[in-house]
């Protein structure tokens, strides 16, 4: 008789977006100090998104600030010619968006031969089966909640079940891989997404904006996330 996997650990994966970009190794060691589970640095390159952040050497010079494992989200059009960079900057996990490139199972061996854990992210509009034959290849599957480009914008509920589909995807191949959401992901609407199956939890406004401060907003997302999963699993 298969018995249902075990309920996924919560973890909170702050985006630095909206952090004061003047002060990033202080912003980052006070993330870890409230008690985040992972940075996530949305790099973005002005072409893919109508957007410009971080490269490698602003990671790099974070690194040695904390201890939690960094994240990149390559928002950018050609991914390839900048994993290395960004593995050398000291991500830990490197996740490639599956419209950026059209060779994306090449892509994702060369992060993981890199030595880092891969990642795929889907935009809104892309669907599951553009990764289904690459989630063998992936530590985390991360379904934006948003268009990419930009902090603060409004969460997209239509995509939790998406979220769901990828979950119970993984969970019907036997797959060890986190889901991640990311954008909009706040206390009023973490609850859907972690009912839905995310278990990795990117969130920036909302955390900058608890008026009782990081650790607070930290504490509660997750907890609102693990009484949402536990209750979508009981
Ligand atoms: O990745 C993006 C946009 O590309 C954003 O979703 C940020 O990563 C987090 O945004 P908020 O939590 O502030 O909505």
């Amino acid at each position: 008789m298969s018995t249902a996997p075990s309920p996924r650990p919560i973890s909170i994966v702050p985006s630095v977006l909206p952090a004061d970009f003047s002060r990033l190794g202080e912003e980052c060691r006070a993330l870890e100090d409230a008690g985040v589970d992972r940075i996530q640095w949305d790099v973005m390159d002005g072409c893919f998104v109508p957007n410009l952040t971080f490269g490698p050497d602003v990671i790099a010079s974070c690194r040695s600030h904390v201890s939690v494992p960094f994240e990149a989200q390559l928002m950018v059009a050609d991914p390839d010619l900048l994993l290395e960079g960004y593995v050398d900057a000291g991500c830990d996990v490197v996740i490639a968006h599956a419209e950026s490139t059209i060779h994306l199972h090449r892509t994702l061996t060369k992060i993981t031969d890199l030595g880092a854990r891969a990642g795929v992210a889907l935009n809104p509009a892309t669907p599951v089966s553009a990764v289904e034959h690459v989630l063998d290849l992936v530590d985390m599957v991360l379904v934006m909640t948003v268009n990419p480009g930009f902090g603060g914008q409004a969460y997209i509920p239509t995509m939790e079940p998406k979220v769901a589909e990828v979950r119970a995807l993984l969970d019907q191949r036997g797959l060890d891989v986190d889901v991640e959401v990311d954008g909009g992901v706040g206390p009023d609407t973490v609850a859907g997404a972690a009912a839905a199956g995310a278990n990795l939890i990117v969130a920036g406004s909302a955390l900058y904006r608890d008026p009782e401060g990081l650790a607070h907003a930290v504490a509660d997302i997750r907890s609102r996330a693990e009484a949402a999963r536990d209750g979508a699993t009981t």
